[in-house]
């Protein structure tokens, strides 16, 4: 072990109440609205191939005309009740807004930089009416903050001369006074998702972040903020240098999923997702796969079923509209998950073998096991290996309890559960499955002592 000063706070779970809440969410939803909604990945009829956020920093972008986007940010369609109206229907229990991204336009009006919506035609606070729509639908508020900000004469990505340094300096206290200004303005926040600390600069700067956390941390109770925040004496972030992670939650999950539980090393973490390959903010014209329903719903069930959050990204268009194929996809979503959430919500990993049908969740709080299908076997066999000692009793169907299906105990405590859907859902399905266990199986309730 290497003593640090600045590495993990914590080993294992945070076990209080504001965690467990973000534990059960789920399914979130990430905002990504800005000034380069306006571009949409064009630029002088040219198309820009990065992803849309990006475009500043592509050579077909001069700085200058970026950097004069805002002055004709004016979207008359923002709605902030019909964002937060779309998330809950989509069945999102928390939402991630970009509050400033990499360049560091700020959606509220700072009093720390004249780079804000209040120097925009639109001049109203965005990200006020957000927190406040969100809330009311019931939805917790995160905050998106970008270190990285490309607008900040005192932003560096690496330190070199002293200049760098006394530069860099400022715009440490330009950081912390914002981060404190969002704390204070929007009390309702529940956490703050970091992105952009990946600079050589940020890295050398363990100290002054690990003070910085903390005095978050004090400002809000209970508040949740991810590993891609604090570098260690070392400058790694994440796992600090000895293999323990930062910050109450993995972030690493970028576009990107845990295969197997052993990846999770026994830590929280959510998976941040686009709909497109990767776009975050608006572009246009989406080029490469744009995923289907299906394949976000099983996204977000081997989130579930691996203990983690999925988070599916929208990005806004100019206007403030949300564009139609993000629309129609919540809407599937969301009917899926009226239907079947209940293998969802409060759910997290079971132990079991994973088996090629699809994937096992069960409700941390009842302890009632799911099997949500995705691959329906053609022999409409259903093999579950269970722990030892514990067997199946009782399966059916979420959607029709009052059809049981047949359970079949094999010589080595495999049971077979036998389903041949007449109607061959073309979506996936949940069975409920009841075990000798479960306090919830109504034979037990008798066998009980009083
Ligand atoms: C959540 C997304 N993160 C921003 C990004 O720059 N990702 C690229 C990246 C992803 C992982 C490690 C380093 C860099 C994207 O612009 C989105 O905001």
């Amino acid at each position: 072990n290497i003593t640090l000063k600045y590495g993990a706070e914590r080993i294992g779970k945070r076990t209080d109440q504001p965690m467990q809440d973000w534990r059960n969410y789920g399914l979130g939803q990430f905002i990504h609205w800005g000034v380069y909604a306006i571009p949409g990945g064009h630029w002088n009829g040219k198309y820009y191939a990065g992803a849309a956020e990006w475009i500043r920093s592509w050579e077909g972008m001069p700085n200058e005309a970026y950097d004069n986007l805002y002055k004709e940010f004016n979207p008359k369609n923002f709605n902030a009740n019909a964002w937060a109206k779309q998330a809950k229907e989509l069945g999102a229990k928390y939402v991630i807004i970009t509050t400033k991204h990499h360049d560091g336009f700020c959606l509220w009006p700072s009093e720390y930089t004249d780079y804000t919506i209040a120097n925009t035609p639109y001049k109203k606070d965005i990200i006020g009416a957000l927190v406040e729509a969100y809330d009311k639908q019931g939805i917790d508020v995160y905050l998106y903050f970008s270190i990285i900000d490309w607008n900040h004469f005192g932003y560096k990505s690496k330190l070199v001369t002293d200049k760098d340094r006394t530069d860099y300096e400022v715009f440490k206290e330009f950081t912390r006074n914002q981060l404190i200004e969002l704390l204070t303005r929007y009390p309702e926040t529940k956490g703050l998702w970091f992105d952009g600390t990946w600079d050589a600069a940020w890295k050398e700067q363990a100290s002054y972040v690990y003070d910085l956390d903390k005095e978050l941390r004090e400002m809000i109770p209970g508040l949740i903020i991810g590993s891609r925040f604090r570098p260690d004496d070392y400058g790694n972030r994440h796992f600090d240098a000895n293999g323990n992670m930062m910050g109450d939650y993995e972030q690493g999950w970028e576009r990107k999923m845990p295969n197997t539980i052993e990846e999770v090393h026994g830590n929280d973490w959510d998976c941040v997702m686009t709909i497109p390959e990767n776009q975050w903010g608006y572009h246009s014209d989406w080029r490469g796969h744009v995923k289907t329903s299906n394949e976000l719903i099983e996204m977000l069930v081997k989130a579930v079923a691996l203990d983690g959050n999925f988070v599916l990204n929208f990005g806004p268009d100019g206007l403030g509209t949300i564009r139609k194929e993000e629309t129609k996809l919540a809407k599937q979503v969301g009917e899926w998950m009226k239907v079947n959430s209940t293998a969802i919500y409060n759910c997290g990993y079971l132990d079991w073998e994973k088996q090629d049908w699809g994937y096992f969740t069960t409700n941390r709080i009842t302890q009632e096991k799911y099997m949500v299908v995705f691959n329906q076997p053609i022999s409409g066999v259903y093999t579950v290996k269970t722990k030892k000692g514990v067997s199946i009793e009782k399966a059916y169907l979420l959607d029709n309890p009052g059809l049981e299906l047949s359970i079949e105990k094999t010589y080595n405590n495999e049971f077979l559960i036998q389903y041949n859907p007449e109607n061959h859902p073309e979506e996936p399905f949940v069975m409920v499955i009841e075990t000798n266990k479960d306090q919830n199986n109504s034979d037990n309730q008798y066998l009980q002592p009083k």
